[in-house]
């Protein structure tokens, strides 16, 4: 084999193939399948095709920020051609010379853009490096060391194996390049093959390119002529390499050109407003997320090297859905579903970002999970909370925008995240006796905070809770009684108790022992009529007026409802066994209890009323109306007994006997 003519990675002779005597180990270097490796890292690392276009603007830049190293003022251009046939990138960076050719574009895993600690491969780190494959890594761009370590932090690429991706999509390779550094130098032009061999060719004057630089072409290997379509390499070019810092322009075939890079950023243009830079922000979201934020938040951490702007997602989201960022590395995309890039609370944001403080994944496609992300996350997650207490303390309404969408996910990460509950609870809405309020308000009125188990009790008890000046908040919505617990640790000197309809019943005045004989015939009747139900009968003095009985129901009697019920559909089913298990269950424990309000002109009127079948009528239909203000489900008795109680009202009203009592009588 010609040096021409030379596989992109030397297989490694083991470096000690007959050293191994008897007892001693023998060292060998690993063997490498070359053609097994470049279909590895060129058709497996990457998730699509469409990577091809971002390694070679990749590539372009960084040539061009190494040559701007030496020379601040080398041309900075990036000339894409996309004519159907080829693509074509040409860039006015560093180029190479033939040296350097077989160095670093020839030799898979190493970079020009990286230094010795990076380098060493696994054969490397066993000390029987082969030069071949697993250099030393010193040199580069123009195998200037001071330009290497200069420049580094700047480069975009680092792995040695990004110009493999163009194998996706072509079996050949081509580079005709001309070095900056080395002016001297003549042009060369090589070419790999997706089979792993290159050849190289020092150009002649004439065929040379007039300025240093480099152009990759390639051509489609066959089925691949889609990635080849300008439109598809121009949508591709802007996607990753809007934000790149070198101009960087598109020609097709019929010699129209697009421009891929819209810098400067739009979060770093200047506005003759605040609100034409909101909306500027706005629109780019629109634009590149595809859609109108609630708000916006910008990013600026220059510690991190990051900027960009957080956006308030317009609709409800839930913790699950943590959606993807935008993440820009030096200016090229690195990826649209970035992940971990913000704290899980702050799920309602979407990020565009653009920072040099993240590294890469060797596809390129995702973030390492390292310190540095962490830091990110931690300074990202801190500067969302910092603008939603900032707006907590100069803009209320604006934040009560937000909570009024997301404040379901923001309770649900605050029952977990102490500062972010202290932080928006003065805003985030419960429902309480005083109607639906923060619980910071409601503390003030009520340092004694009662909790119902649900969202029952709370229909139960809520007004005349309300009216005996009891504070309660209902348990009964997602996380809202976890939240509710939380509050002593937020707010000293408030407790929270639980409570049951009994507490309530306590709360609840006791009548005059001669107006209780005197309402004694309703009572027996109340009592009589719901017996059927499980329901005792009382009478007390309460307010509000307006509510003729409450119905209290304890979560035993609530338990003993239940186990009857399933008695009852057990032995309509036949199932005799289950029934008779169930009914040795029975017990004694408190049953519901229908409380009549005496201060109720209602039931004033049914203690007054001498119609004993109305009374009884009446007292079912204050049973029904309770049953409903209680928002318990209804039982097959229950509903019976509402239909029974309105066609008998109904019929009072208009002067009949109720058809089921006449059908009964007749
Ligand atoms: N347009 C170019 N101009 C000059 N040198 C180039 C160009 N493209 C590639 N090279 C050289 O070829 C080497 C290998 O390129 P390749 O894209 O495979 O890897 P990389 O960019 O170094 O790292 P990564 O795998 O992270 O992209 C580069 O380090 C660089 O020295």
């Amino acid at each position: 084999m010609s040096s021409s003519e030379k596989p992109l990675v030397s297989k490694s002779a083991s470096a000690a193939s007959d050293a191994g005597g008897r007892g001693l180990p023998s060292v060998h270097a690993f063997q490498v399948d070359l053609r097994g490796i470049v279909d590895l890292l060129s058709h497996h690392l990457y998730s699509s095709p469409r990577v091809f276009v971002r390694e070679l603007l990749q590539n372009a830049v960084d040539a061009i920020t190494a040559r701007r190293v030496v020379d601040p003022g080398a041309p900075a251009v990036v000339h894409v051609i996309a004519d159907g046939a080829q693509v074509q990138v040409r860039d006015s960076g560093i180029g190479l010379t033939e040296d350097e050719v077989h160095r670093f574009l020839a030799t898979i895993g190493r970079s020009s853009k990286r230094g010795v600690a990076g380098v060493v491969g696994v054969a490397g780190a066993a000390g029987v490096a082969d030069g071949a494959v697993f250099g030393d890594g010193l040199g580069g761009f123009g195998d200037a060391e001071s330009l290497l370590e200069r420049g580094r932090g700047d480069f975009l690429g680092r792995f040695g194996i990004g110009l493999l991706a163009c194998f996706v999509v072509a079996d050949e390779i081509s580079v005709v390049t001309k070095s900056a550094v080395d002016v001297a130098a003549p042009a060369v032009e090589w070419r790999g093959a997706a089979d792993g061999h290159y050849d190289i060719r020092i150009l002649a004057p004439e065929e040379s390119p007039a300025q240093p630089g480099t152009t990759v072409t390639l051509k489609p290997s066959p089925g691949k002529e889609f990635w080849f379509q300008a439109p598809r390499v121009v949508e591709l070019a802007r996607d990753f390499g809007s934000l790149l810092p070198y101009e960087t322009v598109l020609e097709d075939e019929a010699g129209y050109t697009y421009r891929i890079t819209e810098t400067p950023p739009v979060w770093d243009r200047e506005y003759p407003s605040p609100g034409t830079r909101y909306e500027a922000l706005a629109a780019y979201c629109q634009d590149i997320l595809g859609f109108a934020p609630l708000d916006i938040i910008e990013l600026n951490i220059p510690l991190l090297g990051i900027k960009g702007a957080a956006y308030i997602l317009p609709t409800a989201a839930t913790t699950s859905e943590q959606g993807g960022h935008r993440v820009h590395i030096k200016g090229m995309l690195l990826t649209d579903q970035a992940r971990g890039l913000l704290p899980d609370w702050a799920f309602f944001v979407r990020c565009v970002i653009d920072t040099d403080a993240l590294r890469p994944t060797a596809s390129r496609e995702a973030l390492y999970e390292d310190d540095r992300l962490a830091a990110v996350r931690e300074a990202l997650g801190d500067r969302v909370r910092d603008w939603l207490a900032g707006l907590a303390a100069t803009d209320p309404p604006r934040l009560n925008r937000l909570l009024a969408v997301h404040y379901l996910g923001v309770k649900a990460l605050a029952r977990f995240d102490d500062d972010l509950f202290a932080l928006t609870l003065p805003w985030l809405p419960f429902e309480t006796t005083a109607g639906r309020m923060p619980l910071t308000a409601f503390a003030d009125q009520h340092r004694v905070v009662h909790l119902t188990a649900g969202d029952e009790e709370f229909q139960q008890v809520s007004q005349i809770a309300a009216a005996a000046g009891l504070g309660v908040v209902n348990g009964g919505y997602t996380y809202d009684a976890d939240l509710v617990r939380k509050l002593p640790r937020a707010l000293p000197g408030v407790t929270v108790v639980d409570l049951d309809p009994e507490t309530i019943a306590a709360h609840l005045d006791t009548v005059d022992p001669a107006e209780e004989l005197a309402a004694g015939p309703l009572l027996a009747t109340a009592r009589r009529v719901l017996d059927t139900l499980d329901c005792d009968a009382a009478l007390r003095a309460y307010h509000p007026v307006t509510i003729p009985a409450l119905l209290l129901d304890g979560r035993e009697a609530r338990h003993e409802r239940a186990r009857v019920d399933a008695e009852a559909e057990a032995a309509a089913d036949g199932d005799d066994l289950w029934a008779g298990i169930l009914g040795a269950l029975r017990s004694v424990g408190p049953r519901a209890r229908l409380v009549l309000n005496h201060r109720s002109p209602l039931i004033q009127g049914l203690i007054e009323l001498e119609d004993a079948e109305l009374a009884a009528t009446g007292i079912e239909a204050v049973y029904g109306q309770a049953l409903l203000l209680s928002k318990r489900p209804i039982r097959s008795g229950e509903s019976a007994l509402l239909n029974r109680a309105f066609l008998g009202l109904l019929a009072h009203a208009v002067g009949q006997r109720p058809a089921i009592q006449a059908e009964e009588e007749g």
